[in-house]
């Protein structure tokens, strides 16, 4: 299991660089609040080796919009491109996740394409992680993402049962796509993720200290960084 870790700028990026992967959002922005091109290029050169993700928005049904957005965040450097799904149709949802899929690997086959479901989609009223992680996997994706869309601090796991983390971890192994767990995720969250054992566990308020619209804290990430490993 790795270690997501999401600054919301270049000052921030310097406590996460032991991270496995320093992902670039901007909060004030939303759950997965795109950067601005010029700080994700930076990350990427401070990053050195360690993979640099992107969010680029929680989108409507706007496959153009996405598809821009996910191009450009490749071409700033991002490894990853994470994108979350905003609405609740699955035909516009396949639209979506193929317009970033085709937008990113074909002038980039190396790189990873994350699509993101909320875990409070009943009260969001948007896609479900579970309806969202097949379409994702016809469309080329690499790993489906859950995380919380509206970050009022109520976790994933206020939404979503082990059990349902677990299956849905089980059902992206069986479609060929890795997992991504996130949505204000606690210290004491971790044993039971590493039960589950996504690929990938994405954290910010965690290591900010519990509020997320705050600065990282270096020695914060160094603990969630020794807990994972
Ligand atoms: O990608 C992961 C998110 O940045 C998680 O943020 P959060 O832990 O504040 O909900």
């Amino acid at each position: 299991m790795k270690l997501l870790v999401s600054p919301s700028s270049i000052e921030e990026a310097k406590f996460c660089l032991d991270a496995d992967i320093i992902d670039v959002k901007r909060p004030a922005e939303g759950s997965l609040g795109a950067n601005f091109p010029w700080v994700i290029r930076e990350i990427k050169k401070l990053a050195g080796t360690t993979p640099v993700s992107a969010a680029i928005g929680d989108y409507g049904p706007t496959p153009g919009n996405a598809a821009l957005a996910a191009y450009g965040a490749a071409c700033a450097g991002a490894d990853f491109v994470k994108i979350g799904l905003m609405f609740n149709d699955k035909d516009a949802a396949r639209d979506v996740i193929e317009g970033v899929v085709r937008a990113v690997k074909e002038p980039f086959p190396e790189k990873t394409v994350v699509i993101a479901a909320y875990s409070d989609y009943v009260r969001l009223g948007t896609i479900a992680p579970h309806v969202m992680s097949p379409i994702a996997a016809e469309c080329g994706a690499d790993f489906a993402m859950i995380d919380t869309g509206k970050k009022d601090g109520k976790s994933t796991f206020e939404f979503m049962n082990k059990e349902a983390l677990q299956a849905f971890t089980d059902q992206n192994r069986s479609l060929g796509l890795g997992t991504a767990l996130a949505g204000s995720l606690k210290f004491e969250d971790i044993p039971v993720l590493q039960e589950i054992n996504p690929e990938i566990i994405g954290v910010r308020g965690m290591v900010c200290g519990g509020d997320r619209s705050t600065m990282v804290k270096a020695e914060l990430v160094a603990k969630a960084i020794q807990m994972v490993r």
